[in-house]
């Protein structure tokens, strides 16, 4: 395994040739809780689908859709009256009033465990209170005495992880910054036959075969969308691409916290302070050394690797390169890009120039982006907000709805 090449010339805007027959979802929404509405989009968007949504809740209605879609990654536009919708991926129209939701109380309430109450779990818990479909039954936190930015009851709260699983959940929810306790927590869950939805790249991505063969064999499902992409639908994506035909290559900028360092050093801002903006942000992992010398991306590229061939990539055998203030890098627009080319049998991340380049170069902030190549030669794109506490939690939040039915 080493670091890759990157080709030198680019597919022409690739996302508008995979767009061509996806199939349409048309949602009729009641954008009075614009965040409840943009996860009815998002669920689409993650299905591959494009979406035309019909927002009704006043005038403003689109807007505050797009608003809410953008703050989880998903680009959307209000057509003008007359203009084609299809085209983009996600287009909302004005809808006329469909009156108030008429609330039908649940069949089942899911009993929920959340691992981690930080800026994931945080997000995460903040929903789950507001949902009658689901119940909280004990939030584990390293510090329970730790100021936080929501609400966590004190009856709910546990240091101990073997308390947490004591309580029965339903469904483990693990968004914790610590791999091996995360990674402990997911396999008794597992192996009890709880459900799991995980955030943790680090916990997932060490030897995801067995973690899944675990799930097989309890009868429990083991959801991870939020480990690689954040809000970003990269694994979705890949498991498309390979319904479609074997994966040959995968190109990825995988790390919000690189990508939006590199976005300010190309402004000429300085390094420290942008690694300060991306803590602050909710970016950066607890250590963001993981961040920078590609931790982060590689155990992510293994878990796309996971999707594509079910061959077990470790992250410890793929080349990494480290950002750093001296650190030297190419001219031009420079990205840090994991790639795994499956027919050379090889996978790195390295700092790679992609001017030009229709799906990397413009990438903003935190961004995420995702190319996948199969046999055929067919491209599969997908870009969206790659970290941060709104978009993991709507995609930790999509997982949560999958297994609430
Ligand atoms: N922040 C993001 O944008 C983002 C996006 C996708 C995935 N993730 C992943 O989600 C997980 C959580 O990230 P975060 O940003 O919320 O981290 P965070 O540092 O904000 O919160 C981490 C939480 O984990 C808890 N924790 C850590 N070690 C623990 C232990 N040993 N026992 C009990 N609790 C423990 C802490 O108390 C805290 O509540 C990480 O695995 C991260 O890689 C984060
Ligand atoms: N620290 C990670 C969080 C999302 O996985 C990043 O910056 O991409």
């Amino acid at each position: 395994m080493t670091a890759l090449p990157l080709p030198r010339s680019f597919p022409a805007l690739p996302e508008t040739a995979a767009h061509a027959d996806e199939p349409v979802a048309l949602l009729q929404l009641d954008a009075t809780d614009a965040i409840e509405a943009a996860s009815a989009v998002y669920r689409e968007v993650r299905r591959g689908r494009r979406v035309v949504a019909v927002a009704s809740g006043g005038g403003d209605a689109p807007a505050r859709l797009i608003e809410a879609l953008d703050a989880i990654g998903v680009a959307a536009v209000q057509p003008a009256p007359g203009e084609a919708l299809l085209p983009s991926g996600v287009a909302v129209v004005a809808g006329p009033d469909i009156g108030a939701r008429r609330t039908v109380a649940p069949s089942r309430v899911l009993r929920v465990a959340l691992a981690g109450c930080g800026v994931v779990g945080g997000g995460v818990l903040t929903r789950l209170q507001a949902d009658p479909r689901f119940e909280v039954v004990g939030v584990l936190v390293r510090d329970p005495g730790k100021a936080r930015d929501v609400v966590l009851p004190p009856e709910l709260t546990l240091s101990d992880p073997a308390a947490l699983l004591a309580r029965e959940p339903d469904v483990l929810v693990e968004a914790i910054s610590d791999a091996s306790t995360g990674l402990a927590l997911i396999r008794a869950a597992l192996a009890r036959g709880i459900d799991v939805v995980s955030a943790n790249k680090q916990a997932v991505g060490g030897d995801l075969a067995a973690l899944t063969s675990l799930a097989e064999t309890s009868g429990a499902r083991l959801l991870y969308s939020a480990s690689v992409g954040g809000g970003a639908p990269l694994i979705e994506t890949v498991r498309r691409a390979r319904a479609h035909a074997p994966v040959v290559r995968i190109e990825a900028v995988l790390n919000g916290t690189c990508n939006y360092i590199l976005n300010r050093l190309a402004d000429g801002r300085d390094f420290d302070e942008a690694l300060i903006g991306a803590r602050e942000a909710g970016f950066a992992e607890e250590d963001p050394s993981a961040d920078l010398t590609g931790l982060d991306a590689a155990a992510k590229l293994a878990i796309l690797a996971h999707e594509a061939l079910d061959g077990g990539l470790s992250p410890d055998r793929i080349a990494r390169e480290t950002l750093a203030a001296e650190a030297v890098l190419p001219t031009g627009r420079v990205r840090q890009l994991a790639r795994l080319d499956v027919r050379k049998n090889l996978a790195g991340v390295a700092f790679r120039a992609v001017d030009g380049d229709p799906l990397f170069a413009d990438l903003p902030d935190e961004w995420n982006a995702l190319r996948v190549t199969t046999g055929d030669g067919r491209v599969f794109t997908a870009r969206g907000r790659g970290a941060g506490r709104v978009p993991t939690t709507e995609s930790v939040w999509a997982d949560l709805s999958e297994l609430a039915g």
